[in-house]
């Protein structure tokens, strides 16, 4: 971490896909983090602009939400954090023409390790809760846009989702989307 930073990038096997740590300055009464440093990302070359900040609350252990994306012109970069508990998150290349195409990583993210999972444009996003009342917060580089809203199945890409053979909490959405193998992919590498 460079001098006077206050967070650590790391790169994932896929292109684009950092992990982030922010540093937390500990004392007696607990501890205190910058979340989201505009400049910080600037100087290390991840240069998004957000504009729209997303909360959401999965009550049960399990909840899955996802493969999630939004197509062109407002496709979104999300940066995405767990404000409370514990979840898994994913992200999948879905850029045409990527060495990468269809490949995923996923990473635990949880109130106590602070990690940020940085998922570009053109990458399918999800995740499941790995505990009760899990918060997940994220910032997004375009705004909601219900028209491109798109979504694949969460088990059609051989995801080892750490569900312990359980089915997951899904919503009607999330059940019903198409398979990996009949999605036509509005991005490109
Ligand atoms: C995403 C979004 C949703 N909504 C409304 C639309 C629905 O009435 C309600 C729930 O939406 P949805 O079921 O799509 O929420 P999630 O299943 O959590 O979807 C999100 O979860 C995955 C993991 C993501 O990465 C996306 O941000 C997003 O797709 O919130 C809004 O008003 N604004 C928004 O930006």
């Amino acid at each position: 971490m460079a001098a006077g930073a206050t967070v650590q990038i790391d790169t994932t096997p896929l292109e684009g896909v950092l992990v982030l740590t922010p540093k937390r300055f500990g004392d007696d009464r607990g501890f205190f983090s910058e979340t989201y440093s505009r400049k910080q990302l600037a100087e290390a070359g991840v240069g998004m602009e957000f504009v729209q900040d997303n909360l959401s609350r999965s009550e049960r252990a399990g909840t899955l939400r996802g493969l999630h994306f939004q197509s062109p012109p407002h496709a979104q970069d999300k940066l995405v954090r767990c404000n409370t508990g514990a979840l898994w998150d994913v992200a999948v290349d879905a850029r045409t023409g990527s060495p990468t195409y269809g490949q995923w990583f996923g990473i635990e993210l949880t109130d106590e390790n602070g990690k940020q999972l940085l998922v570009p444009k053109g990458f399918l996003h999800g995740f499941v809760t790995l505990t009760d009342g899990v918060e997940i917060a994220y910032k997004c580089s375009d705004y909601y846009a219900p028209d491109c809203d798109g979504a694949v199945r969460w088990d059609s890409l051989g995801i080892d989702w750490p569900l312990d053979g359980r089915e997951p909490v899904l919503s009607g959405k999330d059940a019903a989307a198409q398979p990996f193998s009949d999605f036509q992919s509005p991005f490109e590498a």
